[in-house]
């Protein structure tokens, strides 16, 4: 297997606090990799570290079997989470100017710019200022200015960040066509579950500087088990604690737990069994003020491993 990150026990201290603690990682050549977490995990301080923006405290990275410090700062395109743009400049002389500070050859940046501006969804907008554009023309132009020099791996910082709905698809088909088309290995931070499921060959899932779980999106959702999660609302909420134990009885219940003030059951076809909860829930003297049922996603597999949902 050939690997384009190597990273061990990476680890980085702010005093007595440590922000990420003995790391260990391997990235594959090529693939979309996931970092999920929620805000103050460290997702932003681990991939700093990552791409030589950070000193570590202790630990070691290795790029394509190199050590960080000797690796030409071209093969890493980094993407921040703040945009760094000159807004005097249009979108395709900002592209110009951070090729040629890449030293990219005249007719390739040319050509590359095009293609970026038209993958981009930005042709139209080539020659406004960037001061005129929206938000999410922005971040694209961000994102293209991070890849004019064709990095081998790409970071992205929660590209997905304010994004609206149809900018962050076109994004979301440029990370995908990052891959399959042009082989690049990408780095994404994020804490949004859809995103890192549907981007992702592999996620790892970090919270309090630590890594939880590396794996598929499939494999981890797996882990947990398969079925459908039902989410209560007890119209009093003080009763939670007495319905599970009353539901982790229950042999057709895989696993209850009390999340954020609700009742989460995870069962197999949990319609089906919602009848025989009615029962539990009423043999404790309360009602249902809400109820859902949904299927199992990363999100479940998030709280399995923390006990809390991610935070905003
Ligand atoms: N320069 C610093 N000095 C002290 N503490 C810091 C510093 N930078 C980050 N931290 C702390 O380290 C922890 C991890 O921060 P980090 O920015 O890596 O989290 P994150 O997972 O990227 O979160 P977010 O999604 O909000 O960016 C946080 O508790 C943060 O307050």
């Amino acid at each position: 297997m050939e690997y384009s990150m190597e990273v061990k026990n990476l680890r980085k201290n702010y005093g007595d606090f440590v922000a990420v603690k003995d790391l260990n990682l391997k990235i594959r050549k090529g693939e979309v990799f996931g970092f999920l977490g929620p805000n103050g995990a460290g997702k932003t301080t681990s991939i700093r570290m990552m791409v030589g923006l950070l000193k570590p405290t202790s630990g070691e990275i290795l790029i394509n079997g190199a050590k960080i410090d000797d690796v030409e700062r071209g093969k890493i395109g980094i993407c921040p989470q703040e945009l760094v743009l000159w807004e005097n400049l249009t979108c395709r002389e900002s592209l110009k100017l951070m090729g040629d500070m890449y030293e990219v050859p005249k007719d390739a940046l040319k050509q590359r710019i095009n293609n970026l501006l038209k993958d981009l969804f930005l042709e139209e907008k080539a020659n406004t200022t960037v001061s005129n554009l929206s938000g999410g023309m922005k971040r694209r132009l961000n994102l293209a200015m991070a890849v004019i020099h064709e990095p081998e791996v790409v970071v992205l910082d929660e590209p997905s960040e304010g994004l609206d709905p149809q900018s962050r698809r076109v994004l979301w088909n440029y990370i995908k066509s990052l891959r399959d088309d042009e082989g690049k290995t990408v780095i994404l931070t994020t804490h949004l579950m859809d995103e890192a499921d549907s981007l992702s060959d592999r996620i790892a899932i970090i919270d309090h500087g630590e890594l939880l779980r590396l794996d598929t999106p499939e494999n981890l959702k797996k882990e947990i088990g398969e079925g459908d999660v039902v989410e209560m609302v007890l119209s009093d909420p003080e009763k939670n604690r007495k319905l599970v134990d009353e539901l982790e009885k229950l042999d057709e219940i895989i696993a209850v737990l009390e999340v954020d003030g609700q009742v989460n059951i995870r069962a197999m076809n949990a319609v089906a069994k919602l009848p025989r909860i009615m029962e539990s829930v009423e043999g404790i003297g309360v009602r249902i003020a809400d109820l859902s049922v949904r299927q199992n996603t990363l999100e479940d597999v998030f709280i399995e491993l923390t006990g809390t949902g991610l935070r905003e």
